[in-house]
């Protein structure tokens, strides 16, 4: 494929441009854009794949954006009237194109897998599949190789290792095999607790707790969570979960059907909804700025943010009125703990539940006896950058970035 150039503007600095035929398409990129993006040994560090040149702080605005674009071989050249050279293969400036827009990159290759959300049919089909959130601790390696526990948290919200000891130091093992433990009041390191009120929050009791995400007090929620049972002498403490990325699905199904549901959806995903954590005196907790439901251009879940006893009595700055919030809470929780979006099951020692705290709900139910849980919050972005060397060779995404 030969670059032809059709056009060019070269002295009117952020004004300049040039546009190039590739493949019988008319691509038009503004020369700033190319001087700042220059991939030669001046302007790009080739080992951090950052950038060298500065193009507000290194060169003059007025001037070095002016230069002069040729064609050499097969590469686009431009000669800056600085003296530097910066040359654009074809493959770049397609897989750069964004007037029109024609990355050939992302399209093909670069794409992480699809999020699969689940109900409960859904759920028992792939838990009693042979090949879903079978992963064991023995092969763990092998197991985040053959794409299951990282795909699994990824694709699902959540997964299940077997046989792992039961102890803290292999729950800590697990932790950081999967992302980096993320550090809180609670612990600094992977959670041992039980209801003795250590900590001054109701997952320190034997109470009962409902379909919840952890951390809505906290800017940074914790993006993974993680729980290994370590012992239960007693009845009850089962965990049950909800994923909230299908329950989005059925609300947006609801709202293109019904107004009052495009208003319970326009609450969920528009009202901020204040959480606080203030039972340790030396830590009080507060976040207000999120709503129940973040969501993307595409109406896909972003983050869930639900947690009925921890949100604080204050309902103020409000887009809605304090019925109509309610009313759009209410049928939230009832969708989130309606048994054909939700299942419950025994936790067990041995096997470690770990899941996505931004889209997975979790509950538990009321216990007697002596029950100790173990397990870690994990950060999202590091579980995210691991998840995509897994899926992505380094030269796939260095092309896209
Ligand atoms: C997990 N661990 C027991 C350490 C803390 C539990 C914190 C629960 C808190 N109400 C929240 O929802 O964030
Ligand atoms: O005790 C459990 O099973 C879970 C408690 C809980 O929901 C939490 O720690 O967030």
């Amino acid at each position: 494929m030969s670059i032809e150039i059709v056009d060019s503007v070269e002295d009117k600095s952020f004004d300049n441009y040039v546009t190039i035929k590739l493949d019988d398409s008319l691509y038009l990129f503004h020369l700033v854009y190319l001087r700042d993006n220059c991939t030669s040994e001046k302007s790009f560090h080739e080992e951090t794949n950052q950038r060298l040149i500065d193009v507000f702080n290194d060169i003059d605005l007025e001037t070095d954006l002016n230069g002069t674009p040729s064609v050499e071989g097969n590469e686009l050249v431009v000669k800056w009237h600085d003296g530097h050279i910066s040359r654009f293969t074809v493959k770049w400036l397609l897989n750069h194109a964004y007037y029109p827009s024609k990355n050939i990159v992302k399209n093909e290759t670069i794409k992480f897998p699809s999020r699969i959300s689940w109900d409960k049919t859904r759920f028992c089909e792939l838990k009693q599949s042979k090949d879903h959130f079978k992963n064991d601790y023995n092969h763990i390696h092998d197991d985040i190789v053959k794409r299951n526990i990282f795909h699994e948290i990824y694709q699902y919200g959540f997964t299940f290792i077997e046989n792992v000891p039961v102890s803290i130091e292999a729950t800590k093992e697990v932790s950081e095999i999967i992302s980096i433990i993320r550090p809180t009041h609670y612990d600094t390191g992977v959670w041992d607790f039980t209801s003795d009120l250590s900590k001054k929050d109701t997952a320190y009791t034997s109470l009962a707790i409902d379909m919840h995400t952890d951390g809505n007090y906290w800017f940074e929620t914790p993006g993974l969570q993680l729980f290994h049972l370590l012992m239960h002498d007693g009845q009850g403490g089962e965990t049950r979960i909800c994923d909230v990325a299908h329950v989005l699905k059925l609300i947006q199904e609801k709202a293109s059907k019904d107004e009052s549901w495009q208003e319970t959806l326009e609450i969920l995903t528009n009202q901020p909804i204040e959480f606080h954590q203030s039972g340790e005196s030396e830590n009080v907790f507060f976040e207000n700025r999120y709503p129940i439901l973040q969501i993307d251009e595409n109406g896909e879940l972003i983050q869930c943010r639900w947690n009925t006893s921890d949100r604080t009595s204050m309902l103020k700055n409000n887009k809605f009125s304090v019925n109509e919030i309610y009313r759009a809470m209410a049928r939230f929780n009832d969708l989130i703990n309606d048994s054909s979006n939700s299942v419950r099951f025994p936790l067990a020692p041995g096997t470690i539940l770990v899941f996505d705290n931004w889209r997975v709900l979790h509950a538990r139910t009321a216990f007697n006896g002596k029950r100790r849980l173990c397990g870690s919050y994990l950060t999202r972005d590091d579980f995210i950058a691991r998840f995509r060397s897994l899926v992505f060779k380094r030269e796939q995404w260095l092309e896209s970035v």
